[in-house]
């Protein structure tokens, strides 16, 4: 039953601080019933034990080990309850955010549902005191205004009418704001949430979820879903909360653990870590892609990283390095790689007829059945061919292999085969191109990144793969715009599930290897493409700013207003530093909490850090080991920066000499889109070309 309306009253402020009252009070009666139970168990566990520790002598194995599996269980009860009170403290101190009072058109009255981030029912009352944001009817207040609304139950579509429509801000227990909205949820609230700082993980954003947004989160029926969002249009929060509401939806069928998210680095695993506990679910694993390419190559390839290889790009700028990548990131060489695995596949072995004890054994029998175990590495395909012809000879000659016979079997079979490594196959590969000069190895004779997942697919194709992910039922890939089409080949030969993709095309790190929309929907089949046009994050002004940079026109900025980006013009490089500091003085005396300086490269943004550390300036630097994320004074590259936020971002040496490739453009435009309240670049010499706007 949801929350009857009684009266409609004159005072809706008062009654509705008189309703969180009422719940709350019901929410301590059952945090104090939950207190009884867990004051019980303890008891029973205590008494338990005391009963195993005195009784010991006279109990026998098969009671001592019941006694304590009943204790484990006991313990175990006791955990989950003490979980369920955690939830409803948490509950207590913000119950709900929403309210919307529905007439279904089958009903003679309304009823009242508010919405929160977990569920309340009360015993006593058989009342549903608040609903969780997931649950079916709670899409009303994301999807409808006030008017005519309806909603799928799991009984059927709903029609109804929606009456009345309030927002809340309660927090400690305390109803901050409520607002009566006869719109849809606008801007005010999401104004105030959006203005506020940065925190040093991401948040949870229930309470304002829009329309285009909950469309993505409760799509329950695409098996791939891509979502492409321009900058800040809360790509990776819609993902979390698509997985909350995923993990809430097939509760049956879903755990956390079956979901695995492949994220750019560990400090963007960090920063997002806490959004689902926050909803009440526990975290999911997370990977990048380079520690998937170790495991896949058995720890046994030494390759430079993604984040080496945009180093060197934006360091050298290299014509050769970037005709490398820019091949080795296409679908045309993906196919060709495909046509090479068949190739090989066909010309790798050799069959000939043999004889064996006398009998003649054909080479299409043993060219049959070493095809039909191309999926095991090479020895053990060889024994199961040599046990085709054992058992083709038992039953068309009657004749019983000795183990010398079977030696003899698998030496000739052996010498059909023509065995290259794995290594030396790919570097063929690129003769078999005609383009031998497409590999060449990186510095300390690693693997260039451009060639560990070409080599990883090759792999796939020739041997058998040891797959570690096969129990993953869903799988999360951020930032798909940085992964080429022989990537998304590799994932959807691994992750045989269900997909949530999500990514900007417009954001790419690095150019040269980026995918297009229509590469990663060509990757999966029965892909669906949503995609979110508006910007959340930074101010009007901020987004303005970054279109001179890099123009999206499917960009609609929020229009939440803020200072104008300035361009500061410095004498030098010295100077520059100097005017940080004064900056960072500046933003430490402020109300915000997080400052991110953002570099072009790491060098860069290693010198920095040292000049201002060397000042007793507490600024920390990211670099590709970097584990933890934190508000404070941040200094990394805009690659680092990715998928991050701050307060106030500074880009310093904005020069022309620096800022001038194609790349650095779109270094630029991720490195401004970082920013949610200010954004200030400085220059010594010629400002970048991609700066348009006028010196302060
Ligand atoms: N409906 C919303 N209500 C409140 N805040 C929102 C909403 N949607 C997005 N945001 C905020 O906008 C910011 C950007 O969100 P998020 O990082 O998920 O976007 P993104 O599209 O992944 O960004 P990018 O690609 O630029 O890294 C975050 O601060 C997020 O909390």
């Amino acid at each position: 039953m949801a929350h009857q309306l009684t009266s409609t009253s004159t005072d809706p402020q008062r009654d509705e601080r008189l309703h969180l009252e009422y719940v709350q009070n019901r929410l301590d009666e059952a945090i104090s019933r939950i207190d009884t139970r867990l004051k019980q168990y303890r008891q029973n566990i205590e008494d338990q034990k005391n009963y195993l520790w005195e009784s010991r002598a006279d109990m026998d194995h098969v009671e001592k080990v019941t006694t304590r599996q009943s204790i484990e269980q006991m313990v175990m009860t006791g955990e989950t309850i003490l979980a369920q009170k955690q939830q409803l403290q948490k509950l207590a101190r913000s119950p709900y955010f929403g309210r919307f009072d529905f007439i279904a058109t089958a009903e003679s009255q309304p009823a009242g549902f508010y919405i929160g981030v977990n569920h309340f029912y009360n015993e006593s009352t058989k009342e549903h005191l608040i609903y969780d944001w997931r649950a079916p009817v709670a899409t009303l207040f994301y999807d409808f205004e006030i008017g005519p609304a309806a909603y799928q139950s799991p009984s059927g579509r709903i029609e109804g009418n929606i009456s009345l429509k309030r927002q809340f801000r309660i927090r400690d227990g305390a109803m901050e704001m409520m607002l009566e909205t006869d719109l849809h949820i606008v801007d005010d609230v999401l104004q105030k949430e959006l203005a506020g700082s940065a925190d040093a993980g991401m948040k949870n954003i229930v309470a304002t979820i829009q329309r285009d947004q909950n469309a993505i989160i409760r799509n329950e029926d695409a098996p791939t879903l891509i979502i492409q969002g321009v900058a800040g249009s809360g790509k990776t929060s819609i993902a979390l909360h698509r997985i909350a509401f995923l993990l809430y939806r097939f509760k049956e069928s879903l755990k956390s653990t079956d979901i695995l998210i492949i994220s750019p680095n560990k400090v963007f695993a960090d920063y997002i870590a806490n959004v689902l506990p926050e909803l009440g679910e526990e975290s999911i694993a997370e990977i990048g892609m380079d520690d998937l390419a170790h495991s896949l190559l058995d720890n046994k390839v030494p390759f430079q990283t993604f984040f080496e290889q945009t180093s060197v790009l934006l360091e050298t700028n290299d014509e050769k390095i970037k005709e490398r990548i820019q091949h080795k990131s296409s679908a045309q060489f993906l196919n060709k790689l495909g046509e090479y695995a068949d190739y090989i596949e066909k010309s790798r072995f050799s069959a000939e007829d043999i004889v064996v004890v006398g009998r003649p054994v054909p080479a299409w029998f043993i060219e049959k059945h070493f095809s039909r175990y191309r999926g095991l590495p090479p020895a053990q395909r060889i024994t199961e061919v040599v046990k085709a012809v054992e058992v083709n000879m038992g039953i068309y000659y009657n004749v019983d292999l000795s183990a010398e016979d079977r030696r003899l079997v698998r030496t000739a079979i052996n010498k059909m085969c023509r065995k290259k490594s794995l290594n030396i196959l790919y570097k063929e590969f690129f003769d078999w191109l005609g383009r031998p000069d497409l590999f060449v190895q990186a510095k300390g004779r690693k693997l260039e990144y451009a060639d560990v997942f070409p080599l990883i697919y090759l792999k796939m194709r020739l041997e058998n793969v040891d797959n570690p992910y096969r129990a993953i039922k869903h799988l999360v890939i951020d930032e798909m715009q940085d992964y080429t089409p022989v990537q998304f080949a590799v994932l959807a030969r691994l992750f045989n599930c269900r997909k949530t993709i999500l990514g900007d095309v417009a954001q790419a790190v690095n150019p040269y290897s980026a995918s297009q929309l229509k590469d990663i929907e060509g990757a999966f089949t029965n892909a669906t493409l949503m995609t979110l046009t508006k910007s959340y994050r930074s101010t009007l002004q901020i987004m303005e700013f970054a279109q001179q940079i890099c123009f999206n026109p499917q960009l609609i900025p929020m229009k939440r207003h803020g200072d104008v980006p300035t361009v500061h013009r410095l004498g030098s490089a010295k100077e520059e530093i100097t005017w940080l500091k004064t900056y960072v003085a500046d933003f430490i005396a402020s109300e915000h909490s997080s400052l991110g300086v953002i570099c072009k490269t790491q060098k860069q943004a290693q010198q920095i850090t040292n000049a201002l550390t060397k000042n007793d300036i507490d600024a920390r630097l990211l670099d590709p080991s970097s584990q933890v994320f934190s508000t404070g004074i941040i200094v990394c590259t805009a690659h680092m920066a990715k998928g991050l936020e701050f307060d106030h971002v500074v880009i310093p040496s904005a020069n022309a000499t620096i800022y001038h490739t194609e790349m650095d453009r779109n270094m630029l435009y991720v490195a401004c889109t970082r920013a949610m309240h200010r954004l200030i670049l400085t220059y010594t010499g010629e400002p970048s070309i991609f700066l348009t706007l006028s010196e302060e």
